[in-house]
Protein backbone atom coordinates (compact mmCIF):
# COMPACT_ATOMS: atom_id res chain seq x y z
CA UNK A 1 0.00 0.00 0.00
CA UNK A 2 1.23 3.32 -0.97
CA UNK A 3 -0.11 7.11 0.55
CA UNK A 4 -2.20 7.54 -2.98
CA UNK A 5 -4.14 4.22 -2.07
CA UNK A 6 -7.61 4.65 -2.02
CA UNK A 7 -9.03 4.40 1.54
CA UNK A 8 -12.13 1.80 1.35
CA UNK A 9 -14.90 1.57 3.26
CA UNK A 10 -17.58 -1.77 3.48
CA UNK A 11 -20.75 -1.55 4.99
CA UNK A 12 -22.17 -4.86 5.37
CA UNK A 13 -18.47 -6.18 5.66
CA UNK A 14 -19.41 -9.27 7.63
CA UNK A 15 -21.80 -10.45 5.07
CA UNK A 16 -21.87 -12.82 2.02
CA UNK A 17 -20.95 -10.07 -0.42
CA UNK A 18 -18.94 -7.77 1.90
CA UNK A 19 -16.38 -10.65 2.68
CA UNK A 20 -16.26 -10.64 -1.20
CA UNK A 21 -15.57 -6.97 -1.50
CA UNK A 22 -12.87 -7.25 1.33
CA UNK A 23 -11.03 -10.22 -0.32
CA UNK A 24 -11.10 -8.35 -3.28
CA UNK A 25 -9.24 -5.15 -1.86
CA UNK A 26 -6.31 -7.04 -1.28
CA UNK A 27 -3.45 -5.05 -3.08
CA UNK A 28 -5.65 -2.35 -4.70
CA UNK A 29 -7.67 -0.87 -1.30
CA UNK A 30 -6.41 0.27 1.81
CA UNK A 31 -9.82 -0.99 3.74
CA UNK A 32 -10.37 1.84 5.89
CA UNK A 33 -13.72 0.88 8.07
CA UNK A 34 -15.43 -2.03 8.22
CA UNK A 35 -19.08 -1.61 9.17
CA UNK A 36 -21.69 -4.82 10.44
CA UNK A 37 -24.35 -4.75 12.35
CA UNK A 38 -22.35 -6.16 15.57
CA UNK A 39 -19.76 -3.11 15.25
CA UNK A 40 -21.75 -0.22 13.18
CA UNK A 41 -18.90 2.56 13.51
CA UNK A 42 -20.23 4.69 10.96
CA UNK A 43 -17.92 7.64 12.29
CA UNK A 44 -15.26 5.46 10.71
CA UNK A 45 -16.88 6.04 7.20
CA UNK A 46 -15.55 9.88 7.46
CA UNK A 47 -11.92 9.10 6.66
CA UNK A 48 -12.57 6.92 3.35
CA UNK A 49 -12.29 8.06 -0.40
CA UNK A 50 -14.92 5.14 -1.28
CA UNK A 51 -17.64 3.38 0.78
CA UNK A 52 -18.54 0.07 -1.11
CA UNK A 53 -21.82 -1.29 0.55
CA UNK A 54 -24.11 -4.47 0.02
CA UNK A 55 -25.85 -4.45 3.52
CA UNK A 56 -29.57 -3.44 3.80
CA UNK A 57 -31.31 -0.94 2.95
CA UNK A 58 -31.82 0.39 6.59
CA UNK A 59 -27.88 0.50 7.09
CA UNK A 60 -27.32 2.03 3.52
CA UNK A 61 -29.68 5.36 4.72
CA UNK A 62 -27.70 5.60 8.20
CA UNK A 63 -24.72 5.66 6.50
CA UNK A 64 -24.74 8.72 4.57
CA UNK A 65 -25.10 11.01 7.03
CA UNK A 66 -21.68 10.15 8.17
CA UNK A 67 -20.27 10.81 4.18
CA UNK A 68 -18.09 13.60 3.56
CA UNK A 69 -19.18 15.53 0.71
CA UNK A 70 -17.41 14.40 -2.48
CA UNK A 71 -17.02 10.60 -0.74
CA UNK A 72 -18.00 8.54 -3.69
CA UNK A 73 -20.62 5.42 -2.96
CA UNK A 74 -20.63 2.62 -4.54
CA UNK A 75 -23.87 0.70 -3.55
CA UNK A 76 -25.51 -2.66 -4.47
CA UNK A 77 -27.90 -3.08 -1.78
CA UNK A 78 -31.53 -3.78 -3.24
CA UNK A 79 -34.81 -4.09 -1.66
CA UNK A 80 -35.35 -0.27 -1.02
CA UNK A 81 -38.57 1.09 -0.02
CA UNK A 82 -39.93 4.05 -2.59
CA UNK A 83 -38.80 6.44 0.98
CA UNK A 84 -35.71 4.99 1.09
CA UNK A 85 -34.95 5.14 -3.04
CA UNK A 86 -35.46 8.86 -2.88
CA UNK A 87 -33.49 9.74 0.38
CA UNK A 88 -30.75 7.87 -1.06
CA UNK A 89 -31.44 9.60 -4.73
CA UNK A 90 -31.03 13.08 -2.98
CA UNK A 91 -27.70 12.10 -1.51
CA UNK A 92 -26.23 12.08 -5.14
CA UNK A 93 -26.39 16.01 -5.07
CA UNK A 94 -23.33 16.21 -2.74
CA UNK A 95 -21.85 12.68 -3.40
CA UNK A 96 -21.05 10.69 -6.83
CA UNK A 97 -23.03 7.99 -6.55
CA UNK A 98 -23.23 4.97 -8.78
CA UNK A 99 -25.64 2.30 -7.94
CA UNK A 100 -27.07 -1.10 -9.47
CA UNK A 101 -28.88 -3.60 -8.72
CA UNK A 102 -26.01 -6.13 -10.36
CA UNK A 103 -22.25 -5.18 -10.82
CA UNK A 104 -21.92 -7.86 -13.89
CA UNK A 105 -21.24 -6.52 -17.51
CA UNK A 106 -23.05 -9.79 -18.48
CA UNK A 107 -26.41 -8.38 -16.62
CA UNK A 108 -25.35 -4.54 -18.32
CA UNK A 109 -25.30 -6.39 -21.89
CA UNK A 110 -28.33 -8.18 -20.94
CA UNK A 111 -30.28 -5.58 -20.46
CA UNK A 112 -29.42 -3.54 -23.11
CA UNK A 113 -30.36 -6.33 -25.45
CA UNK A 114 -33.82 -6.54 -23.66
CA UNK A 115 -35.02 -3.28 -24.16
CA UNK A 116 -33.53 -3.91 -28.01
CA UNK A 117 -35.55 -7.02 -28.12
CA UNK A 118 -38.72 -5.69 -26.85
CA UNK A 119 -38.64 -2.04 -28.68
CA UNK A 120 -37.57 -4.24 -31.88
CA UNK A 121 -41.01 -6.55 -31.40
CA UNK A 122 -43.71 -4.55 -30.00
CA UNK A 123 -47.24 -5.64 -29.17
CA UNK A 124 -48.70 -9.48 -29.51
CA UNK A 125 -45.02 -10.41 -27.37
CA UNK A 126 -45.13 -10.95 -23.78
CA UNK A 127 -42.64 -10.47 -21.27
CA UNK A 128 -41.94 -12.51 -18.37
CA UNK A 129 -39.07 -12.47 -16.03
CA UNK A 130 -37.64 -15.78 -14.10
CA UNK A 131 -34.91 -15.11 -11.23
CA UNK A 132 -33.54 -17.76 -8.75
CA UNK A 133 -31.40 -16.91 -6.19
CA UNK A 134 -30.11 -18.96 -2.75
CA UNK A 135 -32.49 -19.27 0.21
CA UNK A 136 -31.13 -16.39 1.99
CA UNK A 137 -32.15 -14.01 -0.43
CA UNK A 138 -34.43 -11.18 1.60
CA UNK A 139 -35.88 -9.42 -1.19
CA UNK A 140 -37.95 -10.66 -4.33
CA UNK A 141 -38.36 -9.78 -7.02
CA UNK A 142 -34.13 -9.39 -7.01
CA UNK A 143 -32.86 -5.68 -7.81
CA UNK A 144 -31.54 -7.22 -11.24
CA UNK A 145 -35.06 -8.58 -12.18
CA UNK A 146 -36.46 -5.17 -11.47
CA UNK A 147 -33.88 -3.60 -13.53
CA UNK A 148 -34.68 -5.88 -16.66
CA UNK A 149 -38.25 -5.73 -16.26
CA UNK A 150 -37.67 -1.60 -16.30
CA UNK A 151 -35.21 -2.20 -19.16
CA UNK A 152 -38.30 -4.41 -21.48
CA UNK A 153 -40.63 -1.73 -20.33
CA UNK A 154 -38.53 1.69 -21.67
CA UNK A 155 -38.37 -0.61 -24.87
CA UNK A 156 -42.59 -0.62 -24.58
CA UNK A 157 -42.11 3.30 -23.63
CA UNK A 158 -44.13 2.72 -20.61
CA UNK A 159 -43.25 2.93 -17.04
CA UNK A 160 -42.74 -0.64 -15.29
CA UNK A 161 -44.91 0.80 -12.06
CA UNK A 162 -47.98 0.74 -14.58
CA UNK A 163 -47.52 -2.88 -16.10
CA UNK A 164 -45.43 -5.01 -13.39
CA UNK A 165 -47.11 -8.32 -11.75
CA UNK A 166 -45.38 -9.44 -9.20
CA UNK A 167 -48.01 -12.19 -7.61
CA UNK A 168 -50.07 -13.07 -10.53
CA UNK A 169 -53.16 -14.75 -9.14
CA UNK A 170 -55.26 -14.56 -11.95
CA UNK A 171 -55.15 -14.34 -15.89
CA UNK A 172 -52.55 -12.62 -17.59
CA UNK A 173 -53.50 -9.08 -19.34
CA UNK A 174 -52.07 -7.63 -22.27
CA UNK A 175 -48.58 -5.66 -21.68
CA UNK A 176 -48.31 -6.96 -18.01
CA UNK A 177 -44.32 -7.97 -17.74
CA UNK A 178 -44.81 -10.57 -15.18
CA UNK A 179 -41.94 -11.56 -12.70
CA UNK A 180 -41.64 -15.39 -11.27
CA UNK A 181 -39.14 -15.90 -8.14
CA UNK A 182 -37.30 -18.83 -7.40
CA UNK A 183 -35.77 -19.56 -4.06
CA UNK A 184 -33.19 -22.42 -3.45
CA UNK A 185 -29.57 -23.68 -2.33
CA UNK A 186 -26.57 -21.41 -3.07
CA UNK A 187 -27.79 -20.28 -6.30
CA UNK A 188 -25.72 -16.34 -7.09
CA UNK A 189 -27.69 -15.32 -9.38
CA UNK A 190 -30.31 -16.77 -12.40
CA UNK A 191 -32.13 -14.08 -14.20
CA UNK A 192 -33.85 -14.96 -17.64
CA UNK A 193 -35.90 -12.31 -19.51
CA UNK A 194 -38.56 -14.62 -21.46
CA UNK A 195 -40.33 -12.59 -24.90
CA UNK A 196 -43.33 -14.64 -25.91
CA UNK A 197 -45.75 -14.69 -29.03
CA UNK A 198 -48.30 -17.39 -30.02
CA UNK A 199 -45.56 -19.17 -31.96
CA UNK A 200 -42.11 -18.77 -30.50
CA UNK A 201 -40.10 -17.88 -27.78
CA UNK A 202 -37.14 -15.49 -27.28
CA UNK A 203 -34.98 -16.74 -23.99
CA UNK A 204 -32.32 -13.96 -23.36
CA UNK A 205 -30.33 -15.49 -19.66
CA UNK A 206 -27.83 -14.83 -17.70
CA UNK A 207 -26.35 -16.85 -15.14
CA UNK A 208 -23.62 -15.53 -12.23
CA UNK A 209 -21.06 -18.05 -11.51
CA UNK A 210 -19.65 -17.03 -8.53
CA UNK A 211 -20.13 -13.92 -6.41
CA UNK A 212 -16.77 -12.58 -6.78
CA UNK A 213 -18.48 -11.13 -10.27
CA UNK A 214 -20.10 -8.66 -8.42
CA UNK A 215 -17.22 -7.56 -6.09
CA UNK A 216 -15.00 -7.17 -9.16
CA UNK A 217 -17.34 -4.95 -10.74
CA UNK A 218 -17.92 -2.98 -7.68
CA UNK A 219 -14.45 -2.64 -7.49
CA UNK A 220 -14.42 -1.29 -10.61
CA UNK A 221 -17.31 0.87 -10.86
CA UNK A 222 -15.53 2.48 -6.72
CA UNK A 223 -12.12 2.89 -8.93
CA UNK A 224 -13.92 4.91 -11.77
CA UNK A 225 -15.98 7.25 -9.51
CA UNK A 226 -13.45 8.10 -7.27
CA UNK A 227 -13.13 12.33 -7.56
CA UNK A 228 -16.08 12.65 -9.97
CA UNK A 229 -18.39 15.20 -9.52
CA UNK A 230 -21.55 14.72 -6.90
CA UNK A 231 -24.58 12.97 -9.05
CA UNK A 232 -26.09 9.45 -9.74
CA UNK A 233 -24.46 6.94 -12.22
CA UNK A 234 -25.01 3.69 -13.26
CA UNK A 235 -22.75 0.59 -15.00
CA UNK A 236 -23.92 2.28 -18.39
CA UNK A 237 -21.87 5.33 -17.98
CA UNK A 238 -18.70 2.99 -16.56
CA UNK A 239 -19.09 0.62 -19.43
CA UNK A 240 -19.45 3.10 -22.52
CA UNK A 241 -16.12 5.33 -21.01
N1 LIG B 1 -25.77 -5.21 -6.90
C1 LIG B 1 -25.20 -6.41 -6.89
O1 LIG B 1 -24.42 -6.78 -7.80
C2 LIG B 1 -25.47 -7.32 -5.74
C3 LIG B 1 -26.31 -6.91 -4.75
N2 LIG B 1 -26.52 -7.68 -3.66
C4 LIG B 1 -27.35 -7.10 -2.60
O2 LIG B 1 -26.48 -6.75 -1.53
C5 LIG B 1 -27.19 -6.87 -0.30
C6 LIG B 1 -26.41 -7.77 0.67
O3 LIG B 1 -26.36 -9.08 0.13
P1 LIG B 1 -25.60 -10.25 0.90
O4 LIG B 1 -24.18 -9.86 1.11
O5 LIG B 1 -25.90 -11.50 0.19
O6 LIG B 1 -26.40 -10.23 2.28
P2 LIG B 1 -25.87 -10.60 3.75
O7 LIG B 1 -27.09 -10.69 4.60
O8 LIG B 1 -24.93 -11.75 3.67
O9 LIG B 1 -25.02 -9.32 4.14
C7 LIG B 1 -25.55 -8.11 4.58
C8 LIG B 1 -24.73 -7.71 5.77
O10 LIG B 1 -25.16 -6.42 6.22
C9 LIG B 1 -25.29 -6.48 7.62
N3 LIG B 1 -26.18 -5.45 8.12
C10 LIG B 1 -27.54 -5.45 8.16
N4 LIG B 1 -27.98 -4.31 8.73
C11 LIG B 1 -26.89 -3.61 9.07
C12 LIG B 1 -26.68 -2.38 9.72
N5 LIG B 1 -27.72 -1.62 10.13
N6 LIG B 1 -25.42 -1.92 9.91
C13 LIG B 1 -24.36 -2.66 9.51
N7 LIG B 1 -24.49 -3.85 8.90
C14 LIG B 1 -25.74 -4.31 8.68
C15 LIG B 1 -25.79 -7.88 7.92
O11 LIG B 1 -25.55 -8.23 9.26
P3 LIG B 1 -26.29 -9.55 9.86
O12 LIG B 1 -25.79 -10.71 9.05
O13 LIG B 1 -25.80 -9.59 11.27
O14 LIG B 1 -27.75 -9.32 9.69
C16 LIG B 1 -24.93 -8.69 6.95
O15 LIG B 1 -23.68 -9.02 7.51
C17 LIG B 1 -28.59 -7.39 -0.65
O16 LIG B 1 -29.47 -6.28 -0.76
C18 LIG B 1 -28.37 -8.02 -2.03
O17 LIG B 1 -29.52 -8.08 -2.80
C19 LIG B 1 -25.94 -8.90 -3.52
C20 LIG B 1 -25.12 -9.38 -4.49
C21 LIG B 1 -24.80 -8.62 -5.68
O1 LIG C 1 -28.87 -11.15 -3.11
C1 LIG C 1 -28.10 -11.58 -4.00
O2 LIG C 1 -27.36 -12.55 -3.83
C2 LIG C 1 -28.06 -10.86 -5.27
N1 LIG C 1 -28.73 -9.74 -5.36
C3 LIG C 1 -28.77 -8.86 -6.46
C4 LIG C 1 -30.20 -8.68 -6.93
O3 LIG C 1 -31.10 -8.48 -6.08
O4 LIG C 1 -30.44 -8.71 -8.13
C5 LIG C 1 -27.79 -9.21 -7.55
C6 LIG C 1 -27.46 -10.66 -7.71
O5 LIG C 1 -28.42 -11.27 -8.49
C7 LIG C 1 -27.24 -11.38 -6.38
Amino acid sequence: MTDSTPRIGILGADGRMGRAVEAACEGRFDVAARITLANPDYESLSACDVVIDFSAASALVAALAYLKPGTALVSGTTGLSDTQEAVVSDAASRLPLLRSGNFSVGIAVLSALARQATATLGVGWDIEILEMHHRHKVDAPSGTALMLGDACAKGRDVSLATVAVQDRDGPRRDGDIGFAVLRGGGVYGNHEVRIVSESEMITLGHQALNRDVFAHGALSAADWLIGRAPGLYTMNDLIKT
